[in-house]
């Protein structure tokens, strides 16, 4: 072992890339599996099939790397040409793994899972409470011959548990006993230690050029990793979940898992629960016949009955009620509900849930609003959307699909573009409303450009009608987003707010009113830090030393005032730091 070890330490130092590490880990983990079977009484009678790396950090997977029996390189998640729905891991184990710390034993013809405790024997030797999971990923695993798995937690070097690592074996015979883990189980654990912090830090190998599609028409860079996850997910019957800023796209991304699952086509069905109020949310779940309650005057079919034979996205799911998540705990756990006032009993549920979320439903739970079982039962594939922000080089590919589609609604034949200027106002801003604030600001710019040139097949957007869609967002709102963003993109905001008070005048707005910009920056940091330590911090020592740090801070916060003045908005906030150096 210490040599095999000792190799996989040379072999994983040598690694450039994710994907070559967690293949290398892999096959040591089959390996070292394989041999133990051999040793046991299972030789000839059980197989290592599969094992898999989930990195899944806080917020979602960011990777998942399958390794097949006989394989050397890792598949990349979703290409074409595996075999049946990959199976991925329970959510029940999920919870264990993050709960206990340990590694679980899934005996999944039984349906059993255990936690490997041997600090608390007696609590290793009962079954979880709630056993396994549910009959979907029972399923997943039976349908890829899987009988015994294993999941080991990966954690990231002083961070908590970023992961997991899972070994399917099929082994039959083993049915209702511990299967060979339990001789193996230390040792695939410190090889999981010595390979964490690699898996969890080397880079990911570069995404295969993702194809688009209606539902998907642009993938930048991050989505390019991501896609490949999803598509996995896609393939499952498990609830995905789906969380990202508001406007991101996650109904659009929604749409798409259903449109690539089995069950493309049945019905795809959004419940707003932003829209519903809390006391109908059960109603507009489940539906209701004639009579339930007053109003009920006829029969109607809720979300998951019209979302029958196909997929159900909940969006804004922590807008649930208590009541309404015991109920949908309920519909995901046994696949049958009851529709209001139905005296004829439950009724299947033949849906696939998809779950949208703007918020951190780790602290709705941490709260008291959230139910802890239902979000471990949502949370078996998880996946962040990230913000527009986050996915700069999206920028003016969207803008680019959103000027297009809108010109082709106008003129199927005709064709739209952005000035390259124009693209470069949109990339240099933020993006807090995400996607949903780029579709406007598009369909303004659109509708300039249109009152500018009149219809025209040709249209060029400039970025005289990007900005000027932009001014009116109002700059003050532009100022508190761009806070959190970065420091170009927050000034190139402060220019555009600059620009557009100039154009609204009519008389000048002098450029070197914008020299004020020192003084803002030296005022704030005096008093969130403090004379000296502002100069300090921003570099200016030599003017402590030689007592010249009074009229420097005189002479910036004068022009700050000055620019207060010329937009006529009364006394700087620095005024008193103002008079208070004058003082001193
Ligand atoms: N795939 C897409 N194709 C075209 N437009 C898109 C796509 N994704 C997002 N958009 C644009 O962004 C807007 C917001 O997208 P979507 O409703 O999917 O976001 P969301 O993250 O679900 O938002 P919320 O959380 O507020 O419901 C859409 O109305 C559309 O203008």
């Amino acid at each position: 072992m210490q040599d095999d070890l000792s190799s996989l330490v040379v072999a994983l130092s040598k690694s450039g890339d994710f994907e070559d590490a967690a293949a290398r880990t892999l096959s040591a983990m089959m390996g070292l599996t394989e041999r133990t079977i051999a040793a046991s009484k299972y030789a000839g009678r059980a197989k290592v099939l599969r094992s898999m790396v989930h990195l899944r950090p806080a917020g979602g997977y960011v990777k998942l790397a399958i390794l097949e029996q006989g394989a050397t390189a890792v598949q990349s998640a979703g290409s074409t040409g595996q075999r049946g729905a990959p199976s991925l891991v329970s959510a029940t184990a999920w919870r264990s793994v993050v709960q206990h710390g340990s590694p679980v034993f899934v005996d999944v013809t039984l349906g059993a899972l255990k936690p490997y405790l041997p600090q608390l024997p007696d609590k290793a030797e009962e079954p979880l409470p709630g056993s396994f999971t549910s009959q979907e990923s029972r399923q997943s695993f039976l349908s890829r011959q899987a009988s015994h798995v294993c999941v080991i937690p990966l954690r990231a070097l002083g961070a908590g548990i970023g992961g997991m690592i899972s070994l399917e074996a099929d082994s039959p015979t083993a049915m209702g006993q511990d299967f060979i883990w339990r001789e193996c189980i230390d040792r695939l654990q410190t090889i999981a230690e010595v390979a964490a912090p690699y898996l969890t830090g080397l880079p990911f190998r570069p995404a295969p050029h993702a194809e688009v599609d209606e539902y998907l028409p642009v993938v930048g860079k991050s989505m390019a990793n991501l896609l490949p996850i999803l598509n996995v997910f896609s393939q499952q019957e498990e609830s995905v979940l789906i969380s990202g800023p508001t406007g991101a796209g996650k109904s659009r991304l929604a749409r798409w898992v259903h449109s690539r699952s089995s069950r493309r086509k049945g019905p795809f069905e959004v419940l707003e629960l932003l829209a519903v109020p809390e006391e109908l949310q059960m109603a507009e779940l489940f539906g209701w016949k004639k009579g339930a309650f007053t109003g009920a005057v006829k029969d109607s079919l809720g979300s998951i009955g019209r979302a029958e034979g196909g997929t159900l996205f909940i969006d804004e799911i922590d807008k649930l009620s208590l009541k309404a998540q015991a109920g949908l705990l309920r519909v995901l756990e046994e696949r049958s509900y009851r529709v209001l006032g139905d005296g004829a009993g439950d009724r299947g549920a033949d849906v696939r849930f998809i779950i949208g979320t703007n918020v951190d439903l780790r602290e709705a739970v941490r709260a008291g609003r959230f139910r802890e079982d239902l979000y471990y039962r949502i949370n078996v594939l998880p996946l962040r959307v990230p913000s527009l922000d986050e996915r700069q080089d999206e920028i003016p590919l969207w803008a680019h699909y959103m000027v297009t589609r809108r010109h082709k609604e106008q003129f199927p034949q005709g064709q739209a573009q952005l000035s390259p200027e124009a693209e470069q106002v949109l990339s240099g801003r933020a993006w807090p409303g995400n996607l949903r604030q780029l579709d406007n600001i598009i369909r303004r710019a659109y509708t300039l450009a249109l009152v500018e040139h009149g219809p025209s097949a040709e249209l060029t957007l400039s970025s005289g009608h990007v900005s000027r869609a932009l001014e009116y967002e109002g700059a003050t709102g532009q100022a508190e987003s761009k806070a959190a963003a970065s420091i170009p993109t927050a000034l190139i905001a402060a220019a555009q707010a600059f620009i557009a008070e100039a154009k609204r005048r009519g008389t000048p707005l002098d450029l070197g009113l914008t020299e004020a910009l020192v003084g803002i920056v030296l005022g704030q940091a005096v008093q969130q830090m403090g004379r000296e330590e502002a100069f300090r911090a921003l570099g200016r020592e030599n003017l402590l030393k030689n007592r010249n740090h009074h009229k420097v801070l005189k002479r910036e916060l004068e022009k700050v005032e000055a620019l207060y003045k010329e937009l006529g908005e009364g006394p700087s906030p620095f005024a008193a730091l103002l008079a208070e150096n004058e003082a001193a």
